[in-house]
């Protein structure tokens, strides 16, 4: 339900869950978008620890990750969003977010870069190469999620410079895994399948970007954890 305001804006009555897209770099502005396609739900664009305090959620977007952690360690970032995450608000990190929840990470740059952690992960950081080995495929659907009850069973998923997770922990949910091709398993040890979307209490992450295709039900699943 839309009404006028008193200034005579127009403004959503029922937007009741507010959640903040971290804006420092990468694909934040599609999030913002699939986000406010969502009854009820209203998104900003979170750049200061400040504004942390208000929200019911937050995303960290894909990008690149060694570059958003400088620029989260520049602008003092890092300690805010690490207590939301101990705090046990919910954090949803797609692509290099996945990377930036991760507790360990292999393939980063020399000196390493800082993760905010939380996640019992190994990440490997460019599992699937460089740009040129970007790629979509269509999953099944992760079934432990309300939000994918209804729907096609399958989800389009779009691997860019993508990372996977090599290991998880117990307290690790694992939504979604990916069958390495037989090139692939010759490249990786002989490993079979990684995980692509896992859960683990408050935090959310896939290695794949929902933002950039029409499907919504992954930010659903991230608004009903948030809920
Ligand atoms: N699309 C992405 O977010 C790529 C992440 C990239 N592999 C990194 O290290 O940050």
């Amino acid at each position: 339900m839309t009404s006028k305001s008193e200034n005579g804006s127009i403004c959503d009555t029922e937007a009741s869950i507010t959640i903040g897209v971290l804006a420092l770099q990468g694909a934040f502005r599609e999030h913002i978008a699939h986000l406010n396609r969502l009854p009820g739900v209203q998104s900003v664009e979170v750049r200061t620890k400040e504004q942390l305090a208000d929200l019911d959620g937050l995303v960290i977007p894909g990008g690149e990750s060694t570059t958003m952690a400088n620029i989260a360690q520049r602008w003092g970032l890092i300690p805010e969003l690490k207590s939301f995450a101990e705090l046990g608000r919910p954090i949803w990190g797609t692509c290099a977010g996945l990377i930036f929840l991760a507790d360990r990470a292999s393939g980063q740059k020399e000196g390493g870069q800082a993760l905010l952690g939380g996640l019992d992960c190994k990440v490997h950081r460019n599992f699937f190469g460089a740009q040129i080995n970007s790629f979509e495929t269509e999953l099944p659907v992760p079934k432990a999620l309300k939000a994918f009850e209804s729907g096609p069973q399958g989800f389009r998923a779009m691997f860019i410079r993508a990372p996977a997770v090599l290991e998880a922990g117990p307290s690790v949910e694992v939504l979604s895994e990916y069958r390495l091709t037989a090139g692939e398993q010759s490249v990786s040890d002989g490993l079979k399948k990684v995980a692509v979307a896992v859960r683990s209490k408050n935090l959310l992450a896939t290695a794949f970007h929902p933002e950039l295709t029409e499907d919504c039900r992954w930010h659903k699943a991230f608004v009903d954890m948030a809920s």
